[in-house]
């Protein structure tokens, strides 16, 4: 009400009523003061002064995603927060090269789709380059002869397709085109600070029921239900599984389009090697490496010097023999969960933090500088041999998934053979390969390295992704794996990691698990 509606009453009763309009607005101005003090400490709601940021925080792994979290941390947290990354092993972890003659080739994560925005992102920012990858032809072979052989022509190639599958390929790829146009909406959710405690939410809001239920059901029993023939399915999808996952379509629908679309073109890869990126997030993101592994994560209560008792978690490392400890305020796990690929224990929590079997896929990378033995797979000569890269269906007497010739990190074309027509070829197999493995699949060779990875979850859906939060500080990033595991969703992993630590700890709920994201941002420019 305003005071001069008073102004016609009488002397008396506007002096009373003055006064209580006094006491009124003294009421009010002093409760809008103490309703400032409050909204001033606990923050606005959506354009919220954060609280005081973090002193420590530990990330867990430097491979794409502790390094790409780092990353993200130090723009949402700002200069003022310390943070530690521990790593036991090299920076990249699964982005790692091997040197032949003084060459370096990927021995890890190889290749980065056109539609990787964060992988394109960080290349730009960091100053470093990118190279086509290698994109020679293509043949399956299926252990007695090649079922399927690419050609240089592309009318050629069409026919073919056409002729041994119908209108097959094209819908196999407007249905992987679908797939990844939903999956790049978590780039605005992202860039509008979006974030989600698990990964199912993350799914659900790229594209609903359908888009979690690729998750949830196997590539076969999906495109057996799309109408897909045996024939397709066993001399194409299989063997492009086989290549990129080591495993068959009992693979989930969702990691076997990202898998499909390693058929598009456009590949590429950092110029110097893949892991550039990592060593170079690091840098960006100023934190502290620490060259050693974490044993055990433990809650503890601690006086910080304002006197008041924190909560903060204890992490117990080791480096060499030594064994140190350091307290953070927060701590995200960047490494697979489970005894072979990390070995860390959760020390008394209360509900306990449960431990996860995700079993790996034991996969190894052999390169050889040698010639290749062409008949193994057709009778032509080897002058006559064009593939670039020979793929293999799901034959139980097989013992590779797949051979492809690769360019050396530096290299910015297709590798031409030397004068002797040898070039560097890169295998994948379950195992390691025997002597006489190698000395039938080559004439001669000069070189062999060898590489042996936990590779890529096992992926048997229906599965349950772990817990983004794993307790109340403490995040886990490669539960993401269990979707589809490639660099681009380890860094996708880190950057929504990064934001729900930053959400959580200023109190920002309604940053997280926005249902229909996709509708609201669509006016947002
Ligand atoms: C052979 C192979 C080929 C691949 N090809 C491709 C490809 O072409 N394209 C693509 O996109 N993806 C590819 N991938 C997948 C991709 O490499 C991974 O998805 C991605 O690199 C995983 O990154 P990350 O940071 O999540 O995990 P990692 O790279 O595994 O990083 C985890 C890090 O944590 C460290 N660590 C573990 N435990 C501890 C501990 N207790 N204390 C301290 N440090 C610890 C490890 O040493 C490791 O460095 C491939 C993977 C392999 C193995
Ligand atoms: C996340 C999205 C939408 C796309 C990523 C596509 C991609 C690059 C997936 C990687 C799949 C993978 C694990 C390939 C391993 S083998 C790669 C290559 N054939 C090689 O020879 O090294």
């Amino acid at each position: 009400m305003r005071a001069d509606s008073w102004a016609f009453q009488s002397d008396n009763n506007a002096s009373r009523a003055m006064e209580r309009t006094r006491g009124r607005l003294a009421c009010s101005t002093v409760g809008l003061w103490l309703g400032l003090l409050l909204l001033c400490s606990w923050g606005f709601p959506g354009s919220a002064e954060p609280r005081a940021p973090p002193e420590n925080i530990a990330i867990i792994g430097a491979g794409i995603g502790g390094t790409s979290a780092a990353y993200y941390l130090r723009q949402k947290f700002g200069n003022d927060v310390k943070i530690d990354v521990f790593e036991k092993g090299e920076v990249g972890g699964r982005l790692a090269t091997v040197t032949m003659q003084g060459q370096e080739y990927e021995s890890g994560g190889s290749v980065i789709h056109p539609l990787n925005l964060h992988m394109k992102r960080f290349v730009k920012d960091l100053g470093l380059s990118a190279v086509q990858s290698p994109s020679g032809l293509v043949g399956v072979y299926n252990g007695e002869t090649l079922v399927y052989e690419e050609s240089s022509w592309f009318i050629i190639n069409m026919i073919k397709l056409i002729w041994h599958y119908g209108f097959q390929s094209l819908r196999m790829h407007m249905w992987v085109e679908d797939i990844l146009d939903k999956f790049m909406r978590i780039y605005r959710y992202q860039s509008h600070d979006y974030a989600f405690s698990s990964v199912e939410k993350l799914l659900h809001s790229l594209g609903g029921d359908d888009y979690l239920g690729l998750f949830n059901r196997s590539l076969l029993e999906t495109l057996q239900k799309a109408g897909f023939s045996e024939k397709f399915l066993d001399e194409i999808i299989t063997p492009v599984m086989r290549v990129n996952y080591g495993q068959t379509m009992n693979i989930n629908g969702f990691v076997g389009a990202v898998s499909m679309s390693c058929t598009d073109p456009g590949l590429w890869a950092v110029k110097g090697g893949n892991k550039l990126v990592c060593s170079r997030l690091l840098q960006a993101s100023k934190s502290n490496l620490i060259s050693g592994s974490v044993m055990s994560i433990e809650e503890k209560t601690r006086t910080k010097q304002t006197g008041n008792p924190t909560k903060v978690y204890e992490a117990v490392y080791q480096t060499g023999s030594e064994t140190h400890s350091a307290f953070y305020d927060i701590v995200l796990v960047a490494t697979p969960l489970n005894r072979k690929m990390s070995n860390i224990t959760f020390l008394n929590f209360d509900p306990p933090i449960e431990e996860f079997h995700q079993y790996y896929e034991p996969l190894v990378t052999t390169l050889i500088k040698g010639q290749l033995n062409s008949t193994v797979f057709t009778s032509r000569a080897l002058d006559e041999f064009d593939l670039g890269t020979v793929l293999t269906t799901d034959n139980p007497d097989l013992f590779i998934n797949s051979i492809g010739f690769v360019s050396s990190v530096e290299e910015s074309n297709n590798p031409q053979p030397k004068a002797d027509r040898s070039h560097v070829w890169k295998i994948f197999s379950a195992g390691p390969l025997t002597k006489e493995q190698i000395l039938k699949l080559f004439v001669s060779y000069d070189y062999a390295v060898k590489r042996s990875w936990l590779a890529y979850p096992h992926y048997t859906p229906p599965e349950k992704c772990p817990s983004i939060i794993l307790h109340d500080r403490l995040y886990y990033l490669n539960g993401m794996e269990v979707a589809a595991s490639a660099m681009e969703v380890s860094a996708v992993a880190g950057y929504n990691a990064a934001l729900l630590a930053y959400h959580r700890w200023n109190g920002h709920t309604h940053m997280i698990d926005q249902e229909d994201l996709y509708e609201k941002l669509k006016t947002e420019l």
